[in-house]
């Protein structure tokens, strides 16, 4: 058991911890913070509800939280009971209609609203919807090979500032619309990055379930530029499913998002140390200001 004075201490450090946030509780007031939530960073049911946690704290303290989900291991999982085969190419799951037909039920059915549950369980009032809804999302067909696979090309955001209005968090399942009245799967990092340009957000972060993105060392590189990424992605160090994390972050600062973060979803707490302590967590990138 802890002593009355260990007690003590553990008061006075929350309570300098909550002062130190002051500045990037200032910053951050009123910002746009688009947070990818990958399947497998949403694993257990614990990480699900301090995920959870942390965005209606955010909101709580002013920021408008986006969350734009993923959701591979359950698709595949359906997929497998279904007996359908699947195979990616470059990261992307080669979709036809039954394949589609199964991604459309797990995102925007189990696996959306389990995400809005947890939140709504934590006080906040999260509202679901896919990139399909007020034609939010529009695609294009990324590649014939690819099937049922799509490139967001025309984006709607103002059902997000709508939400934001009336004080719901979005919780966004990466299906798009196709033009003659297709459904699209969208690779959730690619539509968290769209989101995120169409509403000039000020933070992408992707969570993840590694603690950033590694150099040839294997240590993690908190601060990455532009040259950087390049370099490593051409001497192959970022590899596999990095590879359109790290395209996904230049992308989404070229199209006015101010900083993009790759950072561990399974560690506690991830999203509220890197936006209100100075440690921040996991892999920067930004423009050179
Ligand atoms: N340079 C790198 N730094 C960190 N992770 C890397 C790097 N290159 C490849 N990876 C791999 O990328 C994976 C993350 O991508 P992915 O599995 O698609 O994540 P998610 O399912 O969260 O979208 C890591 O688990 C790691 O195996
Ligand atoms: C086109 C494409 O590959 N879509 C993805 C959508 C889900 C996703 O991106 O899930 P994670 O973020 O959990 O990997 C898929 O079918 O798996």
């Amino acid at each position: 058991m802890k002593t009355q004075d260990a007690m003590n201490r553990d008061w006075i450090a929350t309570a300098r911890t909550l002062s130190q946030a002051l500045p990037y509780l200032q910053r951050y007031d009123d910002a746009i913070v688009v947070i990818k939530f990958g399947g497998h960073a949403m694993g257990s049911d614990e990480a699900m509800e301090s995920f959870a946690r942390d965005i209606v704290l955010l909101q709580q303290v002013g920021v408008n939280p986006v969350i734009v989900h993923g959701g591979g291991p359950m698709i595949n999982e359906l997929l497998a009971k279904l007996d359908i085969r699947s195979e990616f190419v470059n990261g992307k799951r080669v979709t036809d209609q039954a394949t589609v037909e199964v991604v459309e039920m797990v995102l925007s059915g189990r696996v959306n609203k389990r995400i809005v549950q947890a939140i709504n369980a934590q006080g906040g009032k999260a509202v679901g919807l896919s990139g399909k809804d007020a034609n939010l999302m529009i695609c294009e067909q990324t590649d014939p090979a690819l099937g049922f696979v799509g490139t967001p090309s025309e984006m709607n955001p103002e059902i997000l500032h709508n939400l934001f209005a009336a004080n719901k968090i979005p919780v966004i399942a990466p299906l798009g619309a196709g033009r003659n009245g297709e459904t699209f799967n969208v690779n959730g990092d690619t539509a968290a990055g769209a989101i995120a340009a169409a509403l000039k957000a000020d933070r992408l972060l992707l969570l993840t379930d590694v603690e950033g993105v590694k150099n040839a060392e294997g240590e993690v590189v908190t601060e990455l530029s532009r040259e950087q990424v390049q370099e490593l992605t051409a001497a192959g160090v970022i590899a596999g499913g990095m590879i359109p994390k790290t395209e996904t972050c230049l992308a989404a600062l070229e199209g006015g998002v101010r900083a993009a973060v790759i950072l561990d979803g399974r560690a506690p707490n991830a999203v509220l140390l890197e936006l209100f302590t100075e440690h921040g967590a996991g892999s920067i990138i930004r423009e050179p200001r």
